[in-house]
């Protein structure tokens, strides 16, 4: 099935990305009503030959105060650049973009002080302590001898770290190794909190402890978090999410609105001759020519009450002598949405993932 523009194309919200009154300040005072927006985002990177990369071609993003979003897409999307530009570690080449309430282009210092990162590539110094990493970022960004004491306890107690605060880096397994950078970007308690793929790597059990301190950290300090992540899963459990593809919005919404807009429900069915299946499943259900698929998975179709389908389609087939080894009905998933708008299943794009590895849940 083809990404399609239709109904569910990304909604394009009106408003500026300007400061606006906030509904529940007492005195009218004026917030920020996103912690992110932009409008007509553009980043080219110059290449040889004067020949140009389109890393983004015109971002139209909002995200709430308080949310938790997830930015997926495939590899090459354009994510880590709309992160770097989002940070003011970039300039954009052109379009406008408002983080935690300052201008990534004309208050770039701003925006640094108001957000944190946490990148793929660990910044941790491998021979020095928990605590003394913590340490010196906390002076890189100004804090006090005493305040940088002070924060460090904290963020290492907020993730479970305190009881390994004098060991070396080098001695922490991966799962703490993250959650120690996560510590770092919390250290000046940022509004907004910046993860890009942040459990890429971590077994089952390290990732769900990396988001539980996510969580934790949302509810208790109200932070915006904004999470790339190849883990369908963990798209799921955001409020919201976008997926940019080629440099351009292509939806943004609910998880569960977004499956929604894609409607009927998936049919798939293994046959002992799955290409003439097809054009029969295609006849039975008076279905357009791509509309009915053959691949790997077997013959498979949309429908709106797939489960009806099933044994009317196993009639039609049986009627041509074909046998149905296995047959099922299910409701759009989130990869079903990222297929329908990028062409392709998010799994692909998993680091960890081998053809027929199951997905795990963390
Ligand atoms: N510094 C750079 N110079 C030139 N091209 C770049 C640079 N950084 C990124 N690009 C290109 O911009 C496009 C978007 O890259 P980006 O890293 O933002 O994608 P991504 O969605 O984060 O990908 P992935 O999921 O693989 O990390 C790609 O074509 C990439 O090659």
């Amino acid at each position: 099935m083809q990404p399609h523009a239709g109904a569910d194309a990304p909604a394009q919200a009106a408003p500026p990305p300007a400061a606006r009154t906030s509904p529940d300040s007492a005195q009218g005072a004026t917030m920020p009503a996103y912690a992110i927006s932009t409008r007509g985002l553009v980043k080219t990177y110059p290449g040889p030959d004067g020949t140009a990369t389109h890393a983004l071609r015109g971002l139209d993003l909002d995200v709430h105060r308080g949310e938790t979003f997830a930015f997926l897409g495939p590899n090459g999307a354009g994510k880590s650049t709309t992160i770097a530009l989002l940070c003011a570690l970039a300039r954009p080449t052109s379009g406008r973009a408002t983080v935690a309430g300052a201008d990534v282009l004309t208050e770039p210092d701003r925006v640094r002080r108001r957000v944190g990162m946490l990148f793929q590539h660990s910044a941790l110094d491998p021979d020095l302590t928990a605590e003394q990493n913590l340490h010196i970022h906390a002076r890189l960004y100004g804090l006090s001898r005493r305040d940088a004491r002070r924060r460090t306890t904290e963020t290492l107690e907020a993730v479970d770290l305190g009881d390994r605060r004098r060991a070396p880096v080098r001695t922490l397994s991966g799962g703490m190794r993250r959650r120690l950078e996560l510590a770092r970007g919390l250290l000046h308690a940022p509004e907004i909190l910046f993860l890009d793929e942040p459990t890429t790597g971590l077994d089952p059990h390290a990732r769900a402890q990396v988001w539980q301190h996510l969580r934790a950290l949302r509810d208790r300090q109200g932070s915006t978090l904004f999470v790339t992540t190849h883990y369908l899963e963990e798209a799921e459990n955001c409020d919201r999410l976008a997926i940019i593809d080629g440099g351009r919005l292509v939806a943004q919404g609910a998880p569960a609105a977004l499956k929604a807009a894609i409607g009927d429900d998936r049919v798939v069915l293994r046959t002992s001759d799955d290409a003439t299946a097809r054009r029969v499943v295609r006849e039975a259900t008076a279905s357009p020519d791509p509309a009915v698929t053959a691949d790997a998975e077997g013959v498979w179709l949309r429908v709106p009450d797939g489960s009806a389908w099933i044994p009317r389609l196993c009639a039609a087939l049986a009627g041509h002598g074909i046998s149905v080894h296995a047959a099922s009905a299910a409701p759009p998933t989130l990869d079903d949405v990222f297929f329908h708008h990028t062409g392709r299943s998010i799994n692909a794009a998993r680091p960890d993932r081998t053809p027929d590895a199951p997905g795990s849940a963390p």
